[in-house]
């Protein structure tokens, strides 16, 4: 069953819109405050822009610069792409990330239990020139004293077909030259600044210029160490992908500027390149990955 907006009956959600609470007209959004946390969810994409649980930060970076336009992805939160991450290997052409993002999810419902706000998304694909399998995905989302999500894609057509995706996670920094990112010590990586050559971490992932990393067959925990220490903790997530554009490239980028790129890293949960999954006719696989700090 799908929830009509003005049906939404959920104690700690609201219906709002981006001009109400960014002055920028565009996008319908929901609003969640409760006694553990407030986070604002545009139903554009099911992306979560902004999550603060009670006494902490704001866990999240959304770009003053955002665009709050039907069919333009919003710069910051939790854009989800999928079907596929990053540039599509068979068509370049195609819309980076996929398209869910770009997309109107349907709430499927809200409710509130044990303190924490769940809020269920649903997307469903036709099939069609840009992805031509038939699709179904739901993304449960957890609010609470930490951010949770859970995602399940199912493959509803009748041949074999290749899903990469990310929840891309922009996490909000005081300044991206001290943040450093554990976890990924001794992993190999694909750095998208050389090539996709493959190279292996040491330590700690440190910044100070463009980084843009994927990381295959990831362990379940990583760490953000930013004055903060911010946790990841993920379940069927393999691969996790770095990136910071430095100052000079997002200087070229509208919706972030040569300042915006201090102010977050992103530090993406999901399965892509090696990692990513080919679902069989009828298949349905799922992944969690919950966020605190
Ligand atoms: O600008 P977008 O399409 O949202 O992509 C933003 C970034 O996403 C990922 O982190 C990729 O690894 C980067 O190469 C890309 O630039």
């Amino acid at each position: 069953m799908i929830l009509q907006l003005g049906e939404l009956a959920c104690s700690g959600v609201s219906v709002t819109d981006s001009g109400a609470l960014y002055d920028k007209p565009g996008l319908e959004l929901l609003l969640v405050e409760t006694e553990a946390c407030r986070a604002v969810i545009g139903l554009q994409g099911a992306q979560v822009l902004e999550f603060q649980a009670a006494g902490a930060e704001p866990l999240l970076w959304l770009s003053p610069r955002a665009e709050f336009r039907a069919g333009v992805s919003v710069r910051g939160g939790v854009p989800v792409c999928l079907p596929w991450f990053g540039i599509n290997r068979e068509d370049p052409e195609k819309p980076k990330h996929g398209f869910v993002r770009n997309h109107d999810w349907q709430l499927a419902s809200a409710q509130q239990s044990d303190g924490r706000v769940m809020l269920d998304f649903e997307y469903d694909h036709a099939g069609d020139a840009l992805f031509a399998t038939p699709f179904h995905c739901a993304l449960t989302i957890s609010l609470g004293d930490s951010l949770e999500f859970s995602l399940k894609v199912e493959n509803t057509g009748e041949a074999p077909s290749e899903f990469s995706w990310a929840l891309h996670t922009y996490f909000s920094v005081p300044d991206i030259a001290s943040v450093q990112v554990g976890g990924l010590d001794g992993l190999s990586y694909l750095d998208n600044t050389d090539g996709l050559a493959r190279k292996r971490q040491d330590g700690l992932v440190h910044f100070s210029g463009e980084v843009d990393r994927v990381y295959e067959n990831c362990g379940p925990l990583q760490q953000i160490f930013c004055g903060r220490t911010i946790e990841c903790r993920s379940d069927l997530c393999d691969s996790v992908i770095v990136w910071n554009p430095g100052a000079v490239l997002a200087n070229t980028v509208a919706d972030i500027g040569a300042d915006g790129a201090r102010g977050f890293v992103c530090v993406e949960h999901g399965n892509a390149f090696e990692n990513s999954w080919t679902l069989t006719a009828g298949e349905v696989r799922r992944a969690q990955l919950r966020l605190k700090g």
